[in-house]
């Protein structure tokens, strides 16, 4: 046993978890009629049901002494007071620096950093007003219309489906383009349809060494030189975000043309970096601005609500709760409103390379569950796929609904509909259908008793699986900001709880390195090749395949 499944309270909560197995949430919500109202919080926009879960107030009360325990607000405090809480990279862990509006200084290394962060968004604010004013042009005169933002992981994750999510505040006269894989036929497809001399490259990589963003942006420049634009027109059509100043002067790019970043923000944590550029650039600054202010509202939220009405504390201890006492190994997110169709995946990457790691501490092995595989997509559309396994399945998922109340420019038809299944999946999830209640609906079908029995066992839908639902009043800059950043601080707040380095990403590096071992020995045709034999013989096949 670790310090941590040892406790007394973990204890009482195995035993909880036990009791509760035993019972119904339908009867909770015959029985309390008040339960909705007592487990529900609003905060930032974000109206959180959490009244369809597998929970009763003892549970709460443990689940916050779980927190209290294992220090969740003192790490809280240290990260946000930047201390080297990253402690495998030796780094501060400060992506709230980015969005802090509060005037208060914000240490690394003894040096407020908060000037350069200002600075930055100055840059931001000025670069965004002088595409969209069409002052700032391309080689040619024309003004740049066409934006591709190359990067990957965290350099596009965040600026794409943000991006994406807020359509209806798109400034118009710009398209963004986003790249990321190194297949070539993504980015040969998004260049095919753009004239180069109204074409800005963003290239996006923290560290200016990934092999996806590099390729990317190499094919971006021959495109362009073979265009017609010379060397020296680079600097016009090519900008970085990067904290590698010197790799990226090196390839071209005018000085003044890089926008910082800095080794405290990690990559899934960058979007409110410069990497937000392309963010700023779909909607204008001052939409962009309002995605980091509902951030900084989360961030304090986060920091003063006691824990029965924190939003991430509360929504991570429920994730705690099903991944380490119910044993769920997964946990779905299910965006009602299409533009957000992409939250998942960003979630994804936020919650799975934080806390997909197995050592906590410094080198104890975990004996308990840490993060679950997250996924999803938007609804409706999975009510006619995978949802069945939910209902029905033997797996326990949580999951989270997500439905603004209002949408822009929608005929109220159609989202009244979306709504009635949203809220229709979370009964039908929490109440499931009795036998009974199947069997008596097949009264007078024409079915001889043992058809009827049949049927009535295959209807039965257990119900009794949890959910949290989130209403918006409007999936607006603002709500969005806040609705990242909550769970970024579920993250942190079940990493916490574990002890794991929600912050380095070992397993994500041993693949670049081994990619590039590989890469060597296909492109070096006739190197020895000394790997596995499986690894080998697929190298061998690729190789007789391309000669
Ligand atoms: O911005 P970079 O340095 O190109 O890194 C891209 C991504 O690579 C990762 O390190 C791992 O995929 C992510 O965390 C990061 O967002």
């Amino acid at each position: 046993m670790t310090a941590l499944t040892d406790t007394p309270t973990w204890q009482t909560l195995a035993s909880l978890a036990e009791d509760v197995k035993q019972q119904h949430m339908r009867d909770w919500f015959a029985s309390d009629t008040s339960r909705a109202s007592k487990y529900q919080q609003t905060a930032c926009g974000i109206e959180l049901d959490f009244s369809k879960n597998l929970i009763t107030d003892d549970v709460l009360k443990a689940l916050f002494a779980l927190a209290d325990e294992s220090q969740v607000s003192q790490k809280r405090d240290a990260m946000f007071k930047g201390d080297i809480i990253n402690h495998t990279e030796k780094r501060a862990v400060l992506h709230t620096a980015l969005r802090n509006f509060s005037g208060e200084p914000v240490y690394v290394d003894g040096q407020d950093v908060m000037p350069e962060v200002l600075a930055c968004q100055d840059k931001i604010k000025n670069f965004v007003a002088s595409i969209h004013s069409g002052e700032r042009k391309g080689y040619t005169g024309k003004a740049l219309k066409q934006i591709v933002s190359i990067g990957i992981g965290g350099s596009f994750l965040g600026p794409k489906i943000m991006s994406e999510a807020l359509k209806p505040y798109w400034f118009d006269g710009v398209k963004v383009h986003f790249v990321a894989n190194v297949d070539g036929c993504h980015i040969q497809d998004v260049l095919a349809s753009l004239d180069h001399e109204e074409t800005l490259v963003v290239m996006s990589s923290k560290s200016f060494t990934t092999q996806e963003t590099l390729q990317n942006t190499l094919t971006a420049k021959d495109w362009f030189l073979n265009a017609g634009g010379t060397q020296q027109d680079i600097a016009k059509h090519f900008i970085a975000v990067s904290s590698n100043i010197k790799a990226a002067t090196d390839f071209g790019m005018a000085e003044d043309n890089i926008f910082p970043m800095w080794d405290w923000v990690g990559g899934r944590y960058s979007l409110w970096s410069a990497i937000g550029l392309p963010i700023a650039l779909t909607l204008g600054y001052d939409n962009y601005r309002q995605l980091l202010e509902g951030a900084f509202e989360m961030d304090e939220h986060f920091k003063a609500a006691p824990a029965e009405q924190n939003l991430p504390m509360l929504t991570a201890l429920l994730g705690v709760w099903y991944i380490n006492f119910f044993g769920a190994q997964s946990h779905v997110l299910l965006p009602y409103y299409h533009y957000l169709r992409g939250f998942p995946a960003y979630v994804q990457q936020l919650d799975m390379e934080s806390n997909g790691k197995n050592i906590s501490g410094d080198t104890t092995a975990v004996d308990y569950a840490t993060g679950p595989i997250i996924w999803g997509s938007e609804g409706t559309n999975g009510q006619h796929s995978f949802h069945q396994l939910i209902h029905q399945g033997t797996l326990l998922i949580p999951a989270d609904f997500m439905l603004p109340l209002n949408v822009p420019k929608q005929d109220n038809t159609h989202h009244a509909m979306l709504a009635s299944n949203c809220f229709g999946q979370t009964q039908a999830l929490m109440q499931g259908k009795t036998f009974d209640e199947c069997y008596a609906d097949l009264e007078g079908k024409g079915l001889d008793e043992a058809e009827r029995v049949k049927l009535a066992t295959h209807k039965t839908m257990p119900g009794n699986k949890p959910s949290n639902t989130l209403l918006f009043e409007q999936m607006d800059p603002k709500t969005l900001g806040s609705l990242v950043a909550m769970y970024e601080h579920k993250v942190f707040v079940q990493g916490a709880i574990w002890g794991v380095n929600s912050f380095d990403q070992w397993g994500v590096e041993l693949g670049k390195e081994l990619g590039n071992q590989v890469l060597d020995k296909i492109v070096n045709t006739d190197a020895a090749l000394s790997f596995d034999s499986s690894t080998n013989a697929l190298i061998a096949r690729f190789r007789q395949a391309n000669s």
